[in-house]
């Protein structure tokens, strides 16, 4: 499974947002977009997503344009994770998973034996068993996007797409959520994520795209990509990216 951008650009009504993105993505690899508000990452994703017509360029699935492909073949390899939101109609955990596999069963179709084991497999999977009787929408945040994350996984995408999945989860749900990610990459998913924070990047050793007025500021390893000179064009604010005790790169913005 592949994911390419060619001399995209992406935008709305024939206006780009962003300009000559290129990109290949592999499988097991993560790509996450880093950029201000308004910069174009969810424009991007649902570039990406056949979601928007590119301005120019074209996104390649497995080599074919993504627009010659059929809607229930390309959810064979591409799952759109949305934020968690809270309006599920009152669907249980398992039914919110098992709509991931609708486009499988065809028009007059319903779910089988082995659509229900496919979701048994991933919430095990998840380590999110125990809430399949679980009312969806009273779930907190982070359980919502690992049922989301579910949701897609049991669609049986090689990539999962994800647009700010962090948004709105307290410190230890956000890393539950990209530990998740990290690992669904370990076993050979693609991931394509956006996120405010850059630190999310440097934590899944991510593949780092930043946008920027219009274009494409770096592109490259986390390690090589977040650094204080880029995070400080990329966000307008002084912003250092330092070495820990332990190893890790910490990003700290100061100066404010
Ligand atoms: N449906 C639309 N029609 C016209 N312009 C749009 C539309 N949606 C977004 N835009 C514009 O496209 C630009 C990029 O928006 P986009 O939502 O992609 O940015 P973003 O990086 O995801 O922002 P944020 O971090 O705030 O979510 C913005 O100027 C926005 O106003």
């Amino acid at each position: 499974m592949s994911l390419r951008a060619e001399n995209l650009s992406v935008g709305h009504g024939g206006c780009a947002v962003v300009e000559h993105i290129d990109f290949e993505l592999a499988a097991g690899e993560i790509l996450c977009l880093l950029g201000p508000n308004g910069s174009g990452k969810s424009t991007l994703i649902k570039t990406l997503l056949n979601l928007l017509a590119p301005c120019a360029g074209r996104v390649l699935v497995n080599n074919t344009d993504v627009k010659q492909w059929q809607a229930n073949q390309l959810a064979r390899h591409l799952a759109y994770v949305p934020q968690s939101h809270a309006n599920s109609l009152g669907f249980t955990v398992g039914d919110t998973v098992l709509m991931g596999r609708t486009h499988q069963w065809g028009l007059f179709g319903g779910p089988s034996q082995v659509d229900y084991q496919a979701v048994d497999e991933v919430l095990e999977q998840l380590g999110i068993a125990s809430l399949k009787p679980r009312n969806f929408s009273l779930l907190s945040g982070g359980q919502q996007q690992l049922v989301l994350i579910a949701r897609a996984l049991c669609q049986g995408a090689q990539t999962l797409v994800l647009d700010e999945p962090t948004a709105n989860l307290d410190f230890a749900n956000a890393a539950k959520v990209m530990h998740t990610l990290a690992q669904l990459a370990a076993k050979g998913k693609s991931v394509v994520l956006s996120t405010h924070n850059p630190q999310d990047a440097l934590g899944i050793n991510a593949t780092v795209c930043m946008l920027k007025d219009r274009t494409v500021l770096a592109l490259g390893p986390a390690r090589q990509v977040v650094t204080s000179d880029h995070l400080t064009r990329l966000y307008g604010l002084p912003i250092t990216v330092s070495n820990t005790a332990l190893g890790h790169l910490a990003v700290v913005p100061h100066g404010l």
